[in-house]
């Protein structure tokens, strides 16, 4: 079925991160979402075509081994493979200094796990997700242990680093928030749980937020996503593509 709009757009960066960065031979890994579905649709095609052979890639969630397995891609974790050739993931918003907010699907610490090991991480979304600063355009999930959650959740809140946030305990789905766990909190992959923080102005100091969130005790990790990205591939609705960071434009948004 030929794709219209923002999925057209996703399908085009998907397609074009696996077309210009993975080759035969490589270790791969995998992003979660609706973008990353797209990548992760591209290597099983060239897979079952022959123009890729002996790659292995390494998924960051339950969904994205799935899809996977589904489409025959050879996998491992992290255990058999700690170093990958290219990372590929979608994001909830990219920032002009490349830092990003991601988690928006529940993933972000395998993301991060996964991502961070990668020669290059390249991440792939349509254009709406460019912002000139991160908060406002996307709420930062935060991924908690169960334990005392409610505590962990007003440190948080309480952190100078994120002053002005709104934080909220995530409930129902995971990914999609849909209810049909009724208002129990959402589970990651995990086993942990997600607060939401809501901000109205732009995060002041990303790197100082990173920072202070990783430091808090309870919190396991943080969607913020920081000096870690190669690339941005940008897709628009009308069917452009544009590329942000190295070996691409500097970023003009
Ligand atoms: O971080 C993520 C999942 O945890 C996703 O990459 C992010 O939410 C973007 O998803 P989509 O491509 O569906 O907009």
């Amino acid at each position: 079925m030929a794709l219209s709009g923002t999925d057209l757009a996703k399908q085009l960066a998907g397609y074009k991160s696996v077309d210009d960065h993975v080759t035969s031979g490589m270790v791969v890994g995998l992003g979660t979402g609706s973008t990353a579905y797209f990548a992760v649709e591209r290597v099983g095609q060239k897979l079952a075509s022959g123009e890729l052979k002996d790659i292995i890639c390494i998924p960051t969630s339950e969904r994205t081994r799935e899809q996977a397995e589904s489409l025959k891609i050879p996998l491992c974790t992290l255990n058999e493979k700690s170093v990958l050739d290219v990372a590929i993931d979608g994001a909830d918003a990219v920032d002009p200094n490349l830092a990003l907010v991601k988690g928006g699907g529940g993933a972000l610490l395998r993301e991060k796990m996964v991502e961070v090991m990668a020669k290059k991480f390249v991440c792939i979304v349509d254009d709406s997700k460019l912002c000139k600063g991160l908060g406002p355009s996307f709420a930062l999930p935060v991924e908690i242990t169960p334990f005392c959650h409610m505590h962990t959740l007003r440190t948080i809140a309480a952190l100078p680093e994120v002053a002005g946030c709104k934080a909220e305990l995530r409930l129902g789905n995971v990914a999609t928030g849909a209810k049909k766990d009724g208002d129990k909190p959402a589970v990651t992959d995990n086993g942990n749980y997600i607060v939401d923080l809501f901000f109205e102005t732009p995060i002041k100091d990303v790197r100082a937020a990173a920072k202070a969130l990783k430091n808090t005790v309870g919190v396991v990790d943080h969607g913020l996503f920081v000096d870690m990205t190669y690339q941005v591939i940008v897709a628009g609705k009308d069917g452009s593509c544009r590329v942000a960071g190295q070996g691409g434009d500097k970023p003009w948004w």
